[in-house]
């Protein structure tokens, strides 16, 4: 059986900058902030739903299964089956796609999915030494023991690494995310005035789309427990200038390289879902889908050039639906890093690599910035890396009603050397 799916709904939080402390917000509390008006302003209960999926990269532990514990927080009653996955920076688009194959193939009707990540909340983590020493303490027998284990510490040992920095390196190659995306502005020859006027358009797009409205509905205001609200994304800078990010220092690569604070993704919390369902569901319920879940497609590559996934995952996708790049209305290409979107455009109108890589008999073609990210992005409003994938997806289908266009792709390269893609219709 293969059933049409449908986009009916989504919410997520603002995302809010990561600011070097743990910000007011664990994982699932984001969850449960954007979960609960988009289950309120729903013609159903909550109860509803057949299935919770929740991406989300940093599980804390008071909260493990966030899919199960935000379920519980947000009402939908105890019998709801609730999971969480994990793809790295995929992880809110893997929510969707496994929603969208178990819709399809008719086993379920109703499915709520979503990512969220609290990046601020990263884990301080101790080195090993570390760790076998708090062991030896906790076994200590008695005074002497303590002693002799005491006798053994060396104050380096508690030197604490931010997990953080650990969870953005690449563990075969060695290479952080910023460090991967300098070897593709190496390899595409991506230069720093290019990359930085990429990042100034994020800002500016996402700026007049808070302005002018346009991301009413998607995005909600969330309150702290000291009853703050936070209605926007807070990394915006429409203040910036292409003049005044040239001066940033390169973040990854000193002193020559092109990757800044700039013209990379930021650090943030945040969350999102949308409401995917049958025709039964969409029946049964009276509700207007916004987008047709078409099709997915994943992709595996070297690590070192992870950048590159976007590519790799969704040229076979739109070949696979016979679609030329000129077909595709609007593209949502996660901002991971500037020089990497600009190094996927130069891969798409490159003949040589189109022929060696993707196998086609030239370059797929150029996708036109104005069919791109047309509201801003991760520069702009940032990573947090559970919850990207989903809110592209989101992002795409209002995007695409708001314009009222057929087709557009959202994709992503994902750490570790994979990416997604997925292919959306209007309904
Ligand atoms: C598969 C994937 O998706 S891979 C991607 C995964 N995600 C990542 O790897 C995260 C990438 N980003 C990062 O690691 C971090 O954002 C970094 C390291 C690049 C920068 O971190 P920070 O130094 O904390 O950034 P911060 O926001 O404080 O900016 C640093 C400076 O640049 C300035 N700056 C940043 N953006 C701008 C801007 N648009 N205009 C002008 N100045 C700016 C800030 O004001 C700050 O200046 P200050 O030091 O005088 O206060």
């Amino acid at each position: 059986m293969s059933r049409p799916v449908y986009l009916v709904d989504g919410a997520r939080t603002p995302f809010l900058k990561a600011r070097g402390q743990p910000g007011p917000f664990t994982p699932v509390d984001l969850a449960v902030q954007a979960g609960r008006p988009l289950l309120m302003r729903q013609p159903f209960e909550a109860t509803a739903f057949d299935l919770v999926i929740l991406g989300c990269v940093n599980v804390i532990q008071d909260e493990m299964n966030p899919a199960r514990v935000a379920a519980l927080r947000l009402g939908m009653g105890e019998e709801q089956v609730a999971f969480t996955v994990q793809i790295n920076c995929g992880s809110g688009m893997q929510s969707i796609d496994t929603a969208m194959r178990y819709i399809r193939d008719g086993s379920h009707e109703m499915i709520l999915a979503g990512g969220t990540e609290a990046l601020s909340h990263a884990p301080l983590v101790y080195s090993r030494e570390a760790t076998e020493w708090f062991g030896d303490m906790a076994r200590a027998k008695g005074p002497l023991d303590r002693a002799r284990a005491f006798a053994d510490v060396r104050p380096d040992f508690f030197s604490p690494v931010i997990g953080l920095e650990r969870g953005l390196t690449d563990p075969i190659t060695s290479l952080n995310m910023g460090q991967t995306a300098e070897v593709l502005a190496h390899r595409f020859g991506i230069d720093r005035v290019t990359a930085d006027t990429y990042a100034k358009e994020s800002h500016d797009r996402l700026h007049a789309a808070q302005q002018e409205g346009r991301l009413k509905g998607e995005v909600l205001p969330v309150f702290d427990r000291e009853g703050e609200a936070h209605e926007l994304d807070d990394g915006v800078r429409p203040d910036s200038s292409v003049e005044k990010l040239g001066q940033l220092k390169p973040a990854f690569e000193k002193p020559y390289g092109k990757v800044t604070p700039g013209n990379s993704s930021q650090i943030t919390d945040g969350a999102s879902w949308v409401i995917l369902a049958s025709e039964t569901a969409v029946e049964a319920h009276g509700l207007e889908p916004i987008a047709r879940i078409v099709d997915s497609q994943w992709a595996a590559l070297d690590p070192a050039i992870m950048g590159l996934g976007p590519v790799l995952a969704s040229t076979p996708l739109a070949q696979r639906h016979g679609l030329d790049c000129g077909d595709i209305d609007l593209w949502e290409i996660n901002e991971a890093f500037a020089a990497q979107v600009l190094a996927c455009l130069a891969a798409w109108q490159d003949d040589s690599f189109c022929q060696d890589v993707l196998g086609y008999d030239a370059a797929f073609g150029r996708i036109d910035r104005g069919r791109l990210n047309v509201d801003g992005g991760a520069i702009s409003l940032g990573h947090p890396v559970g919850t990207s994938g989903n809110r592209i997806v989101l992002h795409l289908a209002n995007a695409m009603k708001a314009r009222g266009v057929t087709r557009g792709i959202a994709t992503e390269c994902i750490g570790g050397g994979q990416a997604g893609a997925m292919l959306l219709e209007a309904a």
